[in-house]
């Protein structure tokens, strides 16, 4: 479903991403963690198609990104740490226009279930600056899964949300999981990490430092068997 091959990313002389090959099946929610300018932002934004890789193929659900950008973009959402919403559209503007740019015919049975999910029916008629930190991240997830994408790319995705609002988004993240899409998450909340993700990818400085199922990444490196997850990325990541 999300394949990479090779893919670097140079910003002039840094090498922000170096080399990174994996693949995401439907079904599999992959972590992508790694310590503050690892490279996970970088990674996400040029599987999103916003940042063009330096080297390497990204496809999304077999579509080649660079080929076919606007093909392999409906299929996926992408969204960022920081919510992006238009300053003059209501919640449920946001998502009627999101349902026209993508083409989502059966959007007017779907708002109001969204608006459900992500606890926003209260607020469908409120503007962005009417709306608090969690509820601009709830709109925006909305407005990513309006389309159904079959790649989900979250961002630090539980930034800004109350323990409900938590709860609820794990399982929202996991509702997709179990439909078919293919998930990517990053974040520094390991025990997220652990609670949600089928496999992690560890990288640092660019590169990939594991990959797998933590029982797969402890199995290639014995000495970190019985230890939390926490110390696992802290030996892995050389913190
Ligand atoms: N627009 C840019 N121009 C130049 N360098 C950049 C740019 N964006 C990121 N970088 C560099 O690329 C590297 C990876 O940054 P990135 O934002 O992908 O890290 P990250 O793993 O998401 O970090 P964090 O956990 O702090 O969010 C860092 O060295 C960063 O300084």
């Amino acid at each position: 479903m999300i394949d990479v091959v090779g893919y670097s990313k140079l910003y002039g002389d840094t090498v922000a991403v170096q080399s990174l090959s994996f693949h995401v099946a439907p079904g599999d929610v992959l972590g992508l963690v790694g310590p503050n300018g690892a490279g996970k932002t970088t990674t996400l934004r040029a599987l999103a198609g916003i940042l063009q890789p330096s080297a390497g193929a990204i496809r999304i659900a077999g579509i080649d990104l660079q080929a076919d950008p606007v093909a392999a973009k409906a299929k996926l959402a992408f969204i960022p740490d920081e919510p992006q919403l238009f300053e003059y559209l209501t919640v449920a503007e946001h998502l009627q226009f999101v349902a026209r740019l993508y083409g989502v015919t059966d959007a007017a049975p779907r708002i109001p279930l969204l608006l459900e999910e992500l606890e926003l029916t209260a607020k469908r008629d409120a503007l962005p600056s009417e709306l608090s930190r969690g509820m601009k991240q709830k709109l925006a997830i909305a407005c990513g899964l309006l389309h159904e994408p079959r790649a989900l790319l979250l961002d630090e995705p539980l930034t800004g949300l109350d323990p409900v609002g938590i709860r609820r988004m794990k399982e929202t993240i996991s509702a997709r999981a179990r439909d078919g899409s293919a998930v990517i998450l990053s974040s520094h909340l390991l025990h997220l990490v652990e609670e949600l993700c089928t496999r992690l990818l560890v990288i640092r400085q660019g590169q990939a430092v594991a990959f797998g199922t933590i029982d797969e990444i402890v199995a290639a490196r014995p000495e970190l068997a019985g230890h939390s997850l926490e110390a696992i990325f802290i030996a892995l990541t050389g913190g």
